[in-house]
Parts: structure tokens; C-alpha cells; sequence
């Protein structure tokens, strides 16, 4: 595979990577390599008998990886989706527990910039939007055959769309015309039904998000990758989580609450309520990049990290 042109900018990069406060002897996972910005940043902090596993669901991603660290014997690449970390620490001969975890969450600038992977309504490609290309449905599969209603739930329920059922009804409408193939064909068919926009966003934004989000599966895969951190955290490790929509900061947000609260027990037995110590805590308040960074890089706007320690 060719080596791409495109550049991602790390967003949160020095915020992030403090947040795992990382240890030189220490094992991390970068679940979400992209272009290895964090990665390279915790690479120079980490001593050489530190371990780093990354991880992506993207091809492309995993052979930048691999380009780059070959000869590095602190990294350990591996293909595939963050929610199986722990299979991925098992092939890199890691046993114990971790220091740290991070998820910066989404898609990256290479992803969107090539026309050909099919994620931007601005570029005309093949409606794929399938962030790992050798698994899976595309979306231009999944629209061609599923029902009205289930593609008006997942644009109302992923994108929050207000005109999720007249977009499922036309597309529904549309495709027994000819085949929904290219981005530009559902943007322009988004851009017919959507009459009130949004100030500063092109219509088929929600719809592409909602798509997207269905298509890669991203909100199970980051629900059970929290669930499983707190199994694979050694006391003391961190778990920093970059979002950049409400529905997947929902998700870490009450995930780091449940998981910082101490149980309640019944009444009356014989263990002092104090005692009980939940297996996570939040550390400080939520972090948003600075208006230096979010003037240098758009992408970085919407962006909000959450960081948790083991207990
Ligand atoms: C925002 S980018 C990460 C950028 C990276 N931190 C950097 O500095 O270059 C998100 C990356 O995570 C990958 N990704 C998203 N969800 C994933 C998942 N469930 N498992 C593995 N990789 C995932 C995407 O393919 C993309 O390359």
C-alpha cells in the first residue's frame, strides 16, 4: 500500500500524554494509532525497558506503524479494533497489567482527506466509510439494503438528525431507481431533503457522522473497551479518552461515574460504607484544548478529554 501524503495533527498531545503520567519501565496502549502523534510523544518518555502496544482498525495506519518502528523493540503493532486490547497485549507477550490506556476517538485527517475511503460529503469516492477496508460492510451495502426505519433510527440515534425519517424515506425512495454509490450522490440526496440548515454546517454532516458511527460499530467498541480497562489497569494506571461528538463523550462520562461511585450496600452489614473502594477515579475536570490549538487546527474544536486512574 502506498504511503499516504495526508498529515494528521495531534489534537490534545502534550494534555494527553501527561495525562498517562507514563512510567519508564511501563506498559501503554495507544488503541487509536492514527498517524502516531501520541504515540511518538510517549515514546520519548518511555525508558527502553517500556513497552508501547499501538493498535488501529485501519490498514493504512498500521503499516505507518510498522514502517516506523520496526526496528523498535519497545512497539508492538497490532491490526484491529481497541475493544480486543487485551488479545493484542497477549500477542505482545505482555502478562501483567498496564500503566495506561488512551483513546483518541474518531477519524483522522488522512482518513477524511482521501476522496477514496469514502468518510467526507465533500469529496466525491466510493461511499465506503469502513475505517478497517478488508472487513465488514460498506456503507453504500448497508444502505442498499436495509430498511426505512432502521436507517432513520441510526440517523436520529448516531447523528441526531431531526430529518432522519424524510432521509430514510428518499433514500429508501432512490434506491429502487439506481445504486447509492458515492458520497456525493448521499450528500447531494441529504442536501434535497434537509431544507433548514444548521448555520456554518453542510446538511448531510449528521447523516454522515450517524453512518459512519453504524458502520465501524464505534460506540460498542468503545463501551467494551472502557469495561475491559478496569481489568487490564494496574493500580495507579491511567485511561485518558479524546471525544469529539456528545454520544461517544456520553459514553466515557458515565462510564467514569459509574465506575468512581462506591457501591451501595445494604443496611446493616457488617462492613463500614467508607471501606469500600470503587475501582476507578476521575481525575480533575474534563480538558478542552486551548484557543492557540483550536485556531491552528479546526478538528480540535470539538474535542473533550476524560481522564481515570485505577484505584
Ligand atoms: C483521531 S485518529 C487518532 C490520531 C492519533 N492519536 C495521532 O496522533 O495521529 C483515530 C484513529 O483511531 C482509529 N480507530 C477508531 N476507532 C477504532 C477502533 N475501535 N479500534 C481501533 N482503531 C480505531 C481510526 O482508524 C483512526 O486511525
Amino acid at each position: 500500500m502506498s504511503e499516504p501524503v495526508w498529515k494528521h495533527d495531534t489534537v490534545l498531545l502534550q494534555e494527553a500524554v501527561e495525562a498517562l503520567n507514563v512510567q519508564q519501565a511501563g506498559v501503554y496502549v495507544d488503541g487509536t494509532y492514527g498517524r502516531g502523534g501520541h504515540s511518538a510523544l510517549i515514546l520519548e518518555k518511555l525508558g527502553v525497558g517500556g513497552r508501547l502496544v499501538v493498535i488501529d482498525k485501519d490498514p493504512v495506519a498500521v503499516s505507518h506503524a510498522r514502517g516506523l518502528y520496526q526496528h523498535d523493540p519497545r512497539v508492538f503493532v497490532w491490526h484491529g479494533s481497541f475493544r480486543d486490547f487485551p488479545l493484542a497485549l497477549a500477542e505482545a507477550g505482555v502478562n501483567g497489567k498496564i500503566q495506561g490506556l488512551l483513546l483518541d476517538l474518531g477519524v483522522s485527517s488522512p482518513q477524511l482527506d482521501d476522496a477514496a475511503r469514502g468518510f467526507s460529503f465533500m469529496r466525491e469516492g466510493q461511499l465506503d466509510m469502513r475505517m478497517d477496508m478488508s472487513s465488514g460492510e460498506s456503507a453504500a451495502q448497508w444502505l442498499a439494503r436495509a430498511g426505512e426505519t432502521e436507517i432513520a433510527d441510526v440517523l436520529w440515534r448516531y447523528g441526531e438528525e431531526r430529518f432522519s425519517r424524510q432521509i430514510a424515506r428518499e433514500i429508501v425512495r432512490d434506491r429502487m431507481q439506481h445504486r447509492l454509490e458515492t458520497t456525493l450522490q448521499l450528500a447531494n440526496l441529504i442536501a434535497g431533503v434537509v431544507r433548514k440548515r444548521e448555520p456554518g454546517k453542510h446538511p448531510a454532516t449528521r447523516s454522515f457522522q450517524a453512518i459512519r458511527i453504524k458502520v465501524n460499530q464505534e460506540l460498542d467498541d468503545v463501551e467494551e473497551c472502557l469495561h475491559k480497562s478496569v481489568g487490564s489497569l494496574a493500580p495507579g494506571g491511567r485511561l485518558a479518552v479524546i471525544s469529539f461528538h456528545s454520544l461517544e463523550d456520553r459514553i466515557v462520562k458515565h462510564f467514569l461515574r459509574d465506575v468512581s461511585t462506591p457501591p451501595r450496600l445494604p443496611k446493616g452489614l457488617p462492613v463500614m460504607q467508607e471501606t469500600i473502594q470503587p475501582p476507578m477515579k476521575t481525575l480533575g475536570k474534563s480538558v478542552r484544548p486551548s484557543a492557540v490549538e483550536v485556531e491552528a487546527n479546526a478538528r480540535a474544536r470539538s474535542a473533550i478529554m476524560r481522564v481515570g486512574e485505577r484505584t
